[in-house]
């Protein structure tokens, strides 16, 4: 695979805060990349300099081959970029909104409307844009940035403020886009969407990249227990603490608060056969580390959605 992307070092200053402070990462073609963190953590900015909107003031970036900055102009067609907060134009509809977009590469009408089918939008082509959901704008602005059919995009939390339904249709679309060998970087705050769509993410804080990996190698990394719980009342703590150390069951914790028995192990199958002897698998649930642990062990902040 050669890389799409390959960034150097980068550093950018705002005042006294330094937003970002020597990233390097390496996108490679036809990958779907995340960049993970918690506000302020520098995403956008880190974007902004990949895109080539920004000049860093330290540090070397090679986009498709060819320095971003100053503004390349054979490098404009290549890449889509979309905002996180997209300004359209006033008193346009979104089948203008998108030709007047599709135009400013020389694209035609044509491949315009066929945006706007792609991503859903032909029943509210006629709809100002002002008038427009959330999901219809987010719709609308990736269409925006598909229109020129750029082999790279750019989408800087491109679900944020969307309801679980319009969410599950933008993931559908992103797949789709990166399946016909687009590549694509986004940055998100929710990271069951990291975790179910990228190939690679990055974990950021601080300017920093703290991990980068596949979500799977991350979430293994963290070596973290399993969560076993069930309804209380049908073992009591005393007597189950006393059959796992039987069963020789190796537990971080067993706690009960009322609602939920409750118990940390690295080892669930011990586990779940003493809760199973013992008729007490009212309620199981089972749950391994997600990207979530991984975010809130290298961070140490909880993620705030
Ligand atoms: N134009 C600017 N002028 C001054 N400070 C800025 C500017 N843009 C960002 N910052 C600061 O730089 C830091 C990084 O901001 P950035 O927007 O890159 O983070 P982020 O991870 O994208 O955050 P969010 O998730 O809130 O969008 C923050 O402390 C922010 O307040």
């Amino acid at each position: 695979m050669t890389a799409a992307i390959t960034a150097d070092g980068i550093r950018q200053r705002y005042g006294d805060v330094q937003a970002v402070d020597g990233v390097s990462l390496t996108v490679e073609t036809g990958e779907f990349y995340g960049i993970l963190g918690p506000n302020g953590a520098g995403k956008t900015t880190t974007l902004e300099i990949l895109e080539g909107i920004r000049k860093p003031d330290e540090g070397r970036i090679e986009l498709l081959g060819m320095a971003p900055w100053p503004r390349n102009r054979d490098l404009l067609p290549r890449i889509g970029v979309q905002f996180q907060a997209s300004a359209f134009f006033n008193k346009l509809t979104a089948r203008e909104t998108i030709r007047t977009f599709a135009s400013f590469y020389g694209v035609g009408p044509k491949r315009a409307d066929a945006m706007l089918e792609r991503v859903g939008l032909t029943d509210s082509a006629s709809v100002m844009t002002d008038k427009m959901s959330g999901g219809q704008a987010q719709r609308l602005s990736i269409a925006c940035a598909l229109a020129h059919d750029p082999e790279l995009v750019f989408l800087d939390e491109p679900t944020t403020g969307l309801d679980p339904q319009a969410r599950r249709n933008l993931w559908d679309l992103l797949r789709d886009i990166n399946g016909e060998g687009r590549t694509v970087v986004l940055t998100t705050h929710y990271l069951d969407e990291a975790e179910i769509l990228c190939d690679r993410v990055s974990v950021m804080d601080h300017g920093k990249v703290l991990k980068t990996g596949t979500p799977a190698a991350l979430v293994r990394e963290i070596d973290d227990t399993v969560r076993v719980s069930v309804e209380s009342g049908q073992i009591g703590l005393a007597a189950v603490r006393e059959l796992l150390a039987a069963a020789g069951a190796e537990t971080a914790t067993v706690e009960d608060d009322g609602a939920t028995l409750a118990i940390a192990t690295r080892a669930p199958a011990p586990v779940l056969s003493v809760l199973a002897e013992q008729g007490a698998l009212r309620g199981l649930e089972v749950r391994g580390a997600t990207l979530e642990d991984v975010f809130l062990q290298l961070t140490g902040r909880e993620y705030r959605a």
